[in-house]
């Protein structure tokens, strides 16, 4: 068990946004977050991000209720990249990349080695290197998108958590990304909105559908034909895919 969520609420006011959502992510395995818009999806994200406090239930990072852990020892495992992440406007892709690698630099401690290489490596995976001294005004939206990305990278997270990382990107670089982070071999939780970028990638699925958990399992147990009907509004007819057997979805017009 790497993430352990148990019966969670989570309210504004008198409005339960969250209700009785319970659910595991598996060490090493990728996770999709899917639900239609305002299902809860950034508001769960933003919970086990630490960032909200649950009203009930319980978030536990291996083992340990987040409550109990500090915001440092949180930050020195979880990553996490919002849905409209923003920065400081004068800083430069790079700078923004080194501040992934704050959580794990102690107060007196200089920019060390380990520091470099994960800032260059991350620069790397996300096809950054050759803008790390653009500034961050001068950026496309998918540009500042993978710079966050590879700030959370230099972060060397234990679980990564990313709020609709692909929003902005090209075909290409969504394709890329989602290879990437499957290939990370760390605990991944995705909120995405394209379900066959999710069956193509993710092992498991969760989707919520006004602030409840409606289905969880394999892609192909959970994408069914009635749950995209039932829970999308959408007439869609799915297969298993001849090219990676994993299910894909033709929608209907
Ligand atoms: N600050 C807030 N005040 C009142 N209601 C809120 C607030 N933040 C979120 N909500 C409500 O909580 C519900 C869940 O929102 P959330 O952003 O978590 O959904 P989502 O699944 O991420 O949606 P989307 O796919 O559109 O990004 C929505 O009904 C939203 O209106």
């Amino acid at each position: 068990m790497s993430i352990k969520v148990d019966n969670l609420v989570w309210k504004i006011g008198n409005k339960t946004i969250l209700d009785s959502v319970s659910f595991e992510a598996k060490p090493g395995k990728m996770l999709g977050l899917l639900g239609p818009n305002g299902s809860g999806k950034t508001s769960l994200l933003r919970l086990l991000a630490g960032l909200k406090k649950p009203d009930g239930g319980q978030i536990l990072l291996e083992q340990k209720d987040i409550r109990t852990i500090s915001r440092r020892a949180i930050a020195q495992r979880v990553a996490f990249v919002e849905q409209h992440a923003t920065t400081n406007a004068n800083l430069g892709v790079i700078d923004v990349v080194k501040l992934g690698r704050f959580p794990h630099r102690s107060l007196f401690a200089g920019w060390t080695r380990a520091d470099e290489e994960a800032v260059e490596t991350a620069l790397e995976r996300t096809g950054m290197s050759t803008k790390r001294n653009d500034r961050w005004q001068s950026l496309s939206g998918g540009e500042k998108q993978r710079t966050h990305i590879a700030r959370a990278l230099a972060q060397a997270p234990s679980e990564l958590i990313l709020d609709e990382p692909t929003n902005h990107l090209d075909v290409q670089h969504q394709i890329g990304l989602l290879r990437l982070v499957a290939g990370l071999g760390i605990t991944s939780i995705i909120a995405l909105h394209d379900l066959n970028h999710a069956a193509m990638f993710c092992d498991e699925l969760i989707v919520m559908k006004g602030g409840r958990i409606v289905a969880t399992g394999a892609p192909d147990a959970v994408l069914t034909e009635d749950l995209l009907r039932n829970v999308f509004a959408v007439d869609a007819r799915v297969e298993a895919s001849q090219y990676h057997g994993r299910p894909h979805i033709h929608y209907l017009r």
